[in-house]
């Protein structure tokens, strides 16, 4: 049996897709265009470390510095509710892009 009437507690405007659907996703667009931004902002800051530490005869990477950075955000992770093992995973990603700027920095 087929039905025009409205699942109930769910409303759709835009086609079939839920009006939910579509408010969720736009915020999930925001955050990304957010996260976009922070991202560049950070590998600002990380191409002018990497100039500085080629200028000084600094290494690339500096595993205590890592590790400090992983203990604090895994910290803020748990507090906030996300995984905390994402969080290091993510910034582990983040750092290895860095490094490798920094060793083409350092080589150039
Ligand atoms: C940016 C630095 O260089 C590297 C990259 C890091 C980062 O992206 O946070 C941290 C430590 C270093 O391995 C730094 O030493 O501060």
């Amino acid at each position: 049996m087929s039905s025009t009437a409205p699942t109930p507690g769910s409303s759709r405007s835009t086609g079939s897709t839920p009006d939910d659907l579509v408010r969720l996703r736009a915020s999930i667009d925001n955050i990304d265009a957010a996260l976009i931004h922070l991202l560049a902002e950070r590998f600002k800051c990380t191409q002018q470390v990497g100039q500085l530490k080629a200028r000084e005869g600094m290494p690339p990477a500096d595993p205590a510095r890592e590790e400090a950075q992983i203990a604090r955000l895994r910290d803020l992770a748990d507090q906030a509710g996300l995984d905390p093992t994402f969080a290091e995973k993510f910034l582990n990603f983040v750092i290895a892009e860095v490094i490798h700027h920094h060793e083409a920095i350092a080589g150039s």
